[in-house]
């Protein structure tokens, strides 16, 4: 351990999630990036051995709190996590990551719960975003409570739970609860249904407002846009009459302009093009009704676009 701590020094400090939903996706961006590292059993510290970089694995809660008022430098988090850190203004977002997708949503339940978010005025809701939560139902408490339940006190109650938050209303502890959803699989598993959405929330990049070396963060920052980008994109190649080139560049108009090569037979060209890689099967189909052929889609490894 002491040795890497004393190799830490002039090294650009990374935070990454070290567990969860994120850790996954994470370490495959290091990767696409090419930052070679090896990380010890039980170590939260681990070199990159081809950059003065040291990846430093913490929860993705506190890795705002890191950013924001510690020594590192960027870090990888949600932004539902920064929002509930407050760090907002300490803290610059450099890059949506584009995998974490997720919303907050206040939910009830199914049988017997409220049916409007403003029912819940007044009543226990569990989470374990107590900061977002509790300004919400500030705003909600402010306009929905009469002035005689405000003069007695009355407020709506946030009790903070760690996880499993699903399980609260079942168990007996709020009328309301906030958590995460993505798939929804969880909430409808566990008999609730949403009454609000509080925010919407994706992995991002973040960075300290001074960070020890700025020229290392944009090249991290590029290499990491690189590899996003490629999971965004495929290259579509194709064959076409030049009487239907008109027609194919519009189905195909690439970033800039698609690449256009001569074939032998004078009457076709060969075009190459970045596509999106949602709506790859579309512009198959509607390259096939005007006549292209050898249609060819190429996963991209990394780029720079
Ligand atoms: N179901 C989900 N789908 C997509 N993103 C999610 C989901 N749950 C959480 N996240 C994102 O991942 C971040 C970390 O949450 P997660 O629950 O994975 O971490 P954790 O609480 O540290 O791990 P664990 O729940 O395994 O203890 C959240 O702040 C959110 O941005
Ligand atoms: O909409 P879904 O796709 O079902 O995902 C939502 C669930 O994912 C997260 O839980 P996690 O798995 O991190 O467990 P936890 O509650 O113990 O944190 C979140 O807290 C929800 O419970
Ligand atoms: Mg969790």
């Amino acid at each position: 351990m002491t040795d890497i701590i004393n190799k830490l020094s002039d090294r650009l400090l990374f935070a990454i999630p070290k567990k969860g939903r994120l850790h996954e996706q994470s370490l495959s961006l290091l990767k696409g990036a090419d930052l070679n590292f090896h990380r010890r059993n039980r170590l939260d510290i681990a070199l990159v051995q081809n950059f003065p970089i040291a990846l430093v694995f913490l929860p993705a809660t506190d890795i705002p709190k890191y950013v924001a008022e510690g020594n590192i430098d960027l870090g990888i988090t949600g932004q539902d996590e920064v929002a509930e850190s407050g760090a907002n203004d300490k803290i610059d977002e450099i890059l949506e990551l584009g995998f974490g997708k997720c919303e907050l949503q206040v939910q009830v339940p199914v049988v017997g719960g409220a049916t409007k978010v403003e029912e819940l005025v007044g009543k226990r809701i569990v989470t374990s975003f107590r900061s977002l939560v509790g300004k919400y139902f500030d705003e909600l408490d402010k306009k929905y409570l009469t002035e005689e339940q405000k003069q007695a006190g009355v407020k709506t109650k946030i009790k903070y739970v760690s996880g499993s938050v699903e399980a609260a209303c079942t168990l007996g502890l709020g009328d309301g609860i906030v958590d995460l959803v993505e798939s929804g699989k969880t909430m409808k598993t566990a008999g609730l249904h949403p009454v609000s959405t509080i925010i919407s929330s994706q992995a991002i990049l973040i960075c300290n407002k001074n960070p020890s070396n700025l020229s290392l963060v944009s090249k991290i920052t590029s290499r990491i846009k690189g590899v996003i980008a490629a999971q965004k994109y495929v290259l579509v190649n194709y064959n076409i009459q030049r009487i239907h080139l008109e027609e194919a560049i519009k189905i195909t108009p690439g970033r800039r302009a698609p690449a256009i090569s001569p074939l032998e037979d004078n009457n076709w060209v060969e075009v190459q093009s970045l596509v999106s890689k949602c709506e790859v099967a579309e512009i198959m189909d509607k390259l096939e009704e005007i006549g292209a052929k050898d249609i060819l889609i190429h996963e991209i490894d990394n780029c720079r676009v």
